[in-house]
Parts: structure tokens; C-alpha cells; sequence
């Protein structure tokens, strides 16, 4: 039986996937894996036993995935599970920076109680006058599975849309129409643009890519959305620029105190993901790739260790090893094995940065003493025999 913790609320469309032999727990202090959305684990004492941890969603700035690379632990998230959720949003954001429906709105609900409501209306509706979409420039940076969506959905509002990222993959420049203009810096996007729309990770290259050195090049009435983190837009800066008129709008699914208290700002209470659909599609994804690495070792979409994927073992016995990514890892291993007079049915080794994952299946049982060598191995961090007939 296997323990799931889990630190957020998660789809149960999901988590019905995990089946019967497994257990979700919230309080268990031994788990095999953590399933969480938006929980900050920085602060947490990760369990010994934990193998495995799965963010359903897309970022992992709530999770310290280096150090728990450093530990073994294989940090997995669900690569455009949510991406449609956070595009409608997007244009919903586009829309609420165009037109003053947000102040039009809360204005109407204050007359609400004035019998001549109707005929106010009338007179003051000028008062939230807006520009329209078709013919703008929508910058969108970061072009991953949210920034392709956007970039399509811009064209289709009659946007001019140019896009900038320098490590944009190739299924991304697949699913991109030809329509989208590559910028070739972020200042181009600066300079040129009505609207831009951030869709980058949150590390410490991205901090702060919105400042007043980026605003001064801005043209007067910027909209700037923030579907993304908080701290890729400078708080200090973007109120300058709100009080300048430089930027006309700021909506961001991030928003503080500080921010909220600005005028110009739109806040959002971080609901970018939140609809059932993408709920149950991050949740589906996470535990589909919990389940392969507990049961079969498998690594699919880890953000911090190489995937591997060897299917289900048919030989008597799979060890799956993380360990450093130094020299002569596969060579310590294999002469353990070897030793034994173990034969090696199939195997991979593959890695990622500082880190690797070795997954070897064997046509013997392997025997305590032998994984114990395995881990005694200077640079192996964690075994795990997953199958032992
Ligand atoms: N508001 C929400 O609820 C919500 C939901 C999902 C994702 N997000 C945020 O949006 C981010 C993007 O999500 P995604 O699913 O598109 O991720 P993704 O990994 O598919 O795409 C990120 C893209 O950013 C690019 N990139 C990285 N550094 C860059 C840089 N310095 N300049 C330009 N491009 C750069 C990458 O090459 C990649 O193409 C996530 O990291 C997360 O923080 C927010
Ligand atoms: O889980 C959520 O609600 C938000 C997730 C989102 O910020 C993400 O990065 O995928």
C-alpha cells in the first residue's frame, strides 16, 4: 500500500485514478509521495521516506527542487494541464485592461439605490470609454504552453502579436501560428507593444523582468498582464509607471496589499487554474505520473531529474537509482551487480544538470545486502527495488 500526503485540495476526479492500493493521507508523517498545488513547501521537513513529489500545475517556485534533487527526490509537475485555463483568463484580461467594465461596474452597484439609476447611467457612462483589441500590438513572453495559446488567441482578437523566447522548444514553435512575429529581445517587446502578456517561470534570471529601465522604453498607456508570479513585475516600478501614465493598466493574478491599493491595478486572486476542467486535468496528469514512478520507476515530466521511461519490467526484479551526475556512476552500479553474478535484462542512464537516474532491470532477486552496497556507493542518494520476485 502506498501513502499519498497531499497539501492542497486536490481534484478528487483525480486522485480516484490512484486506486486500491493506495492510501491519501494529509497527517500520515511517513508518505511515499506529496501531491500539492500552490502549497510553499521551503519551509517543510521533507519525510525520509518520501520518493516522489507531484505539483499539480505548471510552477515549481513553491517547491525547493534543487535541494530536493540534492536528496533524491524526484519533483514532477503537469506541463499544459492548465494552459487553456489560463489563456481564457488572459483574454478576459485583455478585455478588463481595454475597457473600464471593472470600475463601470462597481460605479453602477453604488447607484443602485438611486430610483433614477437608468438616466444616470446614461449621463456618466462616459466616464469608462475603453479602446478596442483589433489592430494592437500584444507582446507575449515566454512562448511555453500558456504563451503559445495566448499568442494564437491574440491573432484570432485581430492582434499583431510578436512573441519573445530565446529557449522556446520545438513542439512550441509547432503549435504557434506562422502569424506570431518573433521578437528578437525583450526590449523590441518594451519599445513596440500595446499590451504585454508574461508567461515565464519565476527563477532568479526572471525576477524583476518588468523594472523602470524595461518601463522607460514603454510606450504612454502600456496594459501589462502578470498571469504568470508576482515578483517578474517590480511593485515599486509598476507604480511609478501607473502614476505616470506610462502604464495604463496592470492586471496581475498576483496581486498584495501594496498592489491593491494602487490605482490602475486589477487584482486576481490566483485563479489563472482554477476551473474544474483544469483542476481535473492537472490532477489526472500528477497522479498518472506518481503512479509510474512508484510502481514502475518510470520519471515522466520532472523538473528536476531526467524522464526515463522503461515501461513495466517483465524481468524478475527493477532498481531504480538517483545519484549524482559524476563519473563512473554506471560502472559502481553495474559492478555490484556484477559481483553477484547478477544479469542485467535492460537498463537506462540518464542525466540531468548535477543529477542522474540510472533504472536497471535484473533476472535475479536482489537481496538486501546488495542494495545496501548500491547505496553505499559514494554519489548514490537514493535505491529503490520496485519489483523483487
Ligand atoms: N496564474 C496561474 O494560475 C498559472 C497557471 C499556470 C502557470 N502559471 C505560471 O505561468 C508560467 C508559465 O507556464 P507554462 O505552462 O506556459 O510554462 P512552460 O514551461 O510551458 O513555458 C514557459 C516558457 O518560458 C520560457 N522562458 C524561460 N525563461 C525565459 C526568459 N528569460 N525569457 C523568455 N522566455 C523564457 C521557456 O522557454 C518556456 O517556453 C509558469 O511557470 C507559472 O509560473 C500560472
Ligand atoms: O494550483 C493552482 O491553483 C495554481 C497553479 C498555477 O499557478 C501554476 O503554476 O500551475
Amino acid at each position: 500500500m502506498y501513502k499519498i500526503k497531499t497539501l492542497n485540495n486536490i481534484s478528487q476526479d483525480g486522485l480516484s485514478l490512484l486506486g486500491g492500493n493506495y492510501r491519501i493521507t494529509e497527517e500520515d508523517p511517513n508518505p511515499d509521495a506529496i501531491l500539492l498545488r500552490s502549497y510553499k513547501m521551503h519551509d517543510m521537513e521533507l519525510p525520509e521516506s518520501v520518493k516522489i513529489i507531484g505539483r499539480a500545475g505548471a510552477g515549481v517556485n513553491n517547491i525547493p527542487i534543487e535541494e530536493y534533487a540534492s536528496k533524491g527526490v524526484i519533483v514532477v509537475n503537469t506541463p499544459g494541464a492548465n494552459a487553456n485555463a489560463v489563456k481564457e483568463l488572459v483574454v478576459l484580461g485583455l478585455l478588463l485592461s481595454s475597457r473600464k467594465v471593472v470600475q463601470g461596474i462597481n460605479w453602477a452597484k453604488s447607484a443602485k439605490d438611486d430610483p433614477e439609476v437608468a438616466k444616470l447611467i446614461e449621463k456618466e457612462k462616459s466616464k469608462f470609454a475603453g479602446q478596442e483589441l483589433t489592430g494592437k500590438k500584444l507582446g507575449v513572453i515566454g512562448l511555453g504552453a500558456i504563451g503559445v495559446l495566448v499568442s494564437n488567441a491574440g491573432l484570432a482578437l485581430g492582434m499583431e502579436v510578436y512573441g519573445y523566447d530565446p529557449f522556446v522548444s520545438v513542439e512550441s514553435a509547432w503549435g504557434l501560428s506562422c502569424d506570431v512575429k518573433r521578437a528578437l529581445s525583450l526590449d523590441e517587446i518594451m519599445t513596440d507593444c500595446d499590451y504585454i502578456s508574461l508567461h515565464v517561470p519565476l527563477i532568479d534570471q526572471t525576477k524583476n523582468l518588468v523594472n523602470s529601465d524595461r518601463l522607460k522604453m514603454a510606450k504612454p498607456g502600456l496594459r501589462i498582464l502578470n498571469f504568470a508570479r508576482g515578483a517578474l513585475v517590480s511593485n515599486k516600478d509598476i507604480k511609478d509607471a501607473l502614476d505616470s501614465g506610462k502604464v495604463a493598466c496592470y492586471v496581475t493574478d498576483f496581486p498584495d496589499q501594496e498592489l491593491l491599493n494602487m490605482d490602475g491595478v486589477i487584482g486576481i486572486p490566483h485563479l489563472g487554474a482554477s476551473t474544474a476542467e483544469s483542476e481535473e486535468n492537472c490532477a489526472r496528469m500528477a497522479v498518472h505520473e506518481i503512479k509510474e514512478f512508484l510502481e514502475n520507476g518510470n520519471i515522466v515530466n520532472s523538473v528536476n531529474y531526467p524522464d526515463c521511461y522503461m515501461g513495466v519490467s517483465n524481468t524478475q526484479a527493477r532498481i531504480g537509482i538517483t545519484h549524482k551526475n559524476i563519473p563512473n556512476m554506471v560502472g559502481q552500479i553495474t559492478g555490484v551487480l556484477a559481483k553477484d553474478n547478477i544479469n542485467i535484462g535492460d537498463m537506462l542512464n540518464k542525466s540531468k544538470g548535477d543529477f542522474a537516474y540510472t533504472l536497471i532491470d535484473v533476472d535475479s532477486h536482489i537481496s538486501d545486502d546488495l542494495t545496501n552496497m548500491i547505496s553505499d556507493i559514494d554519489g548514490v542518494l537514493k535505491v529503490r527495488v520496485i519489483k523483487n520476485n
